[in-house]
């Protein structure tokens, strides 16, 4: 292990512990033995370059993906094999990579979606803090989530994922394919969210603003961690600079 990882005694108490998991895609192995962790109440950001794997470990770690080996830990249960609604069931949400909202649903129905395992009676309550967040569904609830713009389809799948109630929320890319300011504005509801006590896992490759709002950051490449640090160490790093930070 490099100097620069940090130990697996460092969080003793880790919400989610991913250890030496790998995936292939028939004879293409996408991940390559990946060790990450994160602590409840973290926010922490997983950057890399196109075809890294950081998609493919999001997934694997949803369980839309199988693992070819090692184990992915979630508050203490091995659930490396466990099914998709499962893992949601136990607290895990995940906002895909481009949205996948249901277009010619309403905005509110596509939210109601995120809660459909749910039997508690405090769906009401969840949505009304949803619209809190994001003014613009409320103001829109009606319409298809077809007709939102990009930035209000993200903000629709994140507060979708809400729904489900989840402990851990995954993040695949929410700043692709929008414009500068809607980015920044993408992100600071993600640092909102970790305020309000949701553990985030946050993958992007606009790194600079992932690691500006993350508590602790892996770099991924070729389907191996090659660093981690805290966000801002990764920030001011000469190889992060380099490669991921245009500078
Ligand atoms: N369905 C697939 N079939 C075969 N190979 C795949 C498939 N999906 C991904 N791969 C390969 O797995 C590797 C990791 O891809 P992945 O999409 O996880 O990377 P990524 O870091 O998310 O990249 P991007 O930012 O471009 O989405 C790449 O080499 C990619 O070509």
């Amino acid at each position: 292990m490099p100097d620069d990882m940090l130990p697996d005694a460092v969080l003793p108490d880790a919400m989610l512990k991913v250890e030496g998991l790998t995936s292939h895609y028939g004879r293409i192995q996408a991940l390559k033995g990946v060790d990450i962790q994160v602590a409840p109440g973290e926010l922490v950001a997983l950057v890399g370059g196109n075809g890294a794997g950081k998609t493919t470990l999001l997934r694997t770690l949803s369980g839309v993906q199988p693992a070819s080996g090692g184990r992915v830990i979630f508050e203490g249960q091995d659930i490396t094999q466990a099914k998709p609604h499962a893992r949601v069931k136990r607290g895990i949400a995940q906002v895909p990579e481009g949205r996948q909202v249901w277009g010619p649903l309403s905005v509110e129905d596509n939210l109601r979606l995120g809660a459909v395992l749910r039997r508690d009676r405090e769906i009401a309550q969840d949505l009304e803090r949803v619209y809190a967040m994001f003014p613009i569904l409320k103001e829109r609830r009606r319409q298809a989530a077809g007709t939102l713009s990009g930035g209000q389809q993200q903000m629709l799948a994140m507060g979708r994922a809400l729904l489900t109630k989840p402990r851990l929320l995954l993040l695949d890319e929410p700043s692709m394919g929008l414009a500068p300011i809607l980015v920044e504005q993408i992100l600071t509801s993600v640092a909102d969210l970790k305020r309000q006590g949701v553990t985030i896992f946050l993958v992007e490759q606009n790194a600079f603003a992932a690691l500006k709002i993350a508590d602790r950051g892996y770099v991924l490449e070729t389907g191996k961690v090659v660093l981690s640090d805290s966000g801002a160490a990764l920030l001011a790093n000469e190889r992060v600079k380099e490669a991921y930070l245009g500078v």
